[in-house]
């Protein structure tokens, strides 16, 4: 009989939707080895691979059947996405490229034995990052440098900015992602990218305003007020955008900082320099790596406190989503104290939600954890902390907890379109 793998359901979805891998035609409780390949934009190949047995009707169910091992154990439908492995180390999976899809290519071997093994079956998936009728608009208004992605009509739409970490560049992924969802998201760029500053040692607020006011001028935005999303570098803008600036009705904070970190923060008069850090608290993993998670001093204490962003002066409810293995800098430690401080402020308590196992990239759903590289600020290749199976539960739950904040805060169920005020 032949082999068929099919996956429900057919044909391309989006990333970050779950899929149903089933393997049909093999024998009766038959060993086979499924293997997943992805190769990103710049030809970097991405593998994971699981062992498992077909059932006493010569089926294999990955939403019923455990792995047996290989990069993941147990009932792990979605295990041979979020397991995948680069073959050069330090690579970090990233989509540069949002209206292309990934193309995963599943193989089923026969047996469980890691050589050469017969090809019994294959399938191409391909995984996207554009629902249909999501819109990409890139954005050149004034300075702001950015990608609008809007749903399909009929407009409006609740607006949210997203800001990725350093890195510079513009990564769009978790916008036109979420944009599928009924926002309308703009992926912001903020350095090191066309012309835009080419460093982070001064970062003027007066840029992100532009930002913010571009997109709640946005014929297809909603008002009164935008959302932001940022994670890491971004999270920490996030919060200084949310305490120093206007028309701001909700932020998500990942793995942000309640700290100015590496540049001066500037807005009108107001200065907050970088906290400051002592590159001797560096520790080296057994691999080679720097792990920095102790690098910054504390912002509590002595002339670092005047680098402890304002939160207090913000108008909007927070989400912090952390990861309690963060090995960038103390997340929890983070939004603990913007908790700390919004409250001893008579601001309502902000919802903080930790993820045991969890590191620094929290990125969507089915994302493989990068366990380390480049740090562009650092200029070396740190650890990022998580270890792969709870990293990508808190994925999963991260990205619907995002999603309901901002429904909640923002409008924007799907269907239900309210006019600018
Ligand atoms: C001590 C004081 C402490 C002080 C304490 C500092 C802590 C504060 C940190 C601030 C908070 C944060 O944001 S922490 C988060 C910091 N994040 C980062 O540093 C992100 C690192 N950057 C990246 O991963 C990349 O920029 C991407 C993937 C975002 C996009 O790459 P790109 O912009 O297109 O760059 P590209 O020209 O392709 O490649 C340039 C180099 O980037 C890296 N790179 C490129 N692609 C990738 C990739 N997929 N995975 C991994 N690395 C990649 C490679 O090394 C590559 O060099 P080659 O191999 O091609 O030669």
């Amino acid at each position: 009989m032949t082999v068929t793998v099919t996956l429900e359901p057919a044909g391309r979805c989006r990333w970050d939707e779950p899929v149903r891998i089933v393997v049909r035609g093999l024998a009766p409780g038959q060993p086979v080895t499924l293997r997943a390949s992805l190769r990103d934009e710049k030809g970097a190949l991405f593998r994971a691979h699981a062992r498992y047995c077909a059932d006493a009707a010569g089926l294999l169910d990955l939403e019923r059947a455990p792995a047996l091992g290989g990069s993941f154990t147990g009932l792990e439908p979605m295990g041979l996405f979020w397991a995948l492995e680069p073959e050069k180390p330090l690579r970090r999976l990233v989509k540069r490229d949002v209206q292309t899809p990934f193309a995963v290519e599943l193989e089923v071997l026969d047996g469980h034995e890691p050589e050469a093994q017969l090809l019994l079956g294959r399938a191409v998936h391909e995984r996207d990052f554009l629902a249909p009728g999501v819109r990409r608009e890139p954005v050149r208004a004034g300075r702001v440098r950015g990608t609008l992605f809007l749903p399909p009509e009929p407009a409006p739409f609740p607006g949210i900015v997203d800001i990725s970490a350093a890195g510079g560049g513009l990564l769009e992924y978790r916008a036109s992602l979420l944009a599928g969802k009924g926002f309308g998201v703009m992926a912001l760029a903020y350095y090191n990218y066309e012309d835009l500053p080419k460093s982070l040692r001064h970062v003027h607020l007066e840029y992100f305003e532009e930002a913010v006011n571009y997109l709640l001028n946005h014929p297809q935005v909603k008002g009164p007020g935008v959302g932001l999303l940022g994670i890491s570098k971004g999270g920490e803008l996030c919060l200084s955008m949310a305490s120093f600036l206007k028309g701001i009705t909700a932020a998500v904070i990942i793995n942000g900082s309640v700290v100015n970190v590496w540049g001066t923060l500037h807005y009108k008069d107001e200065i907050l320099p970088p906290v400051g850090f002592n590159q001797n608290r560096i520790k080296m993993t057994k691999d080679g790596f720097a792990d920095i998670v102790e690098v910054l001093n504390s912002p509590l204490e002595g002339a670092d406190q005047k680098s402890f962003i304002p939160v207090e002066r913000a108008e909007c409810p927070f989400l912090f989503l952390v990861g309690q293995d963060d090995h960038n800098w103390k997340s929890e430690f983070y939004a603990n104290e913007a908790s700390k401080r919004l409250q001893a402020h008579g601001k309502a308590k902000p919802q903080v939600i930790c993820y045991p196992g969890t590191g620094h990239y929290i990125e969507p759903p089915y994302f493989p954890l990068c366990p380390a590289s480049l740090h562009t600020l650092v200029g070396t290749p740190v650890i990022w902390g998580g270890e792969p199976r709870a990293h990508a539960r808190a994925q999963t739950d991260a990205w619907q907890q995002l999603q309901t904040f901002f429904h909640k805060h923002l409008g924007g169920e799907k269907g239900t379109i309210l006019a600018k005020l």
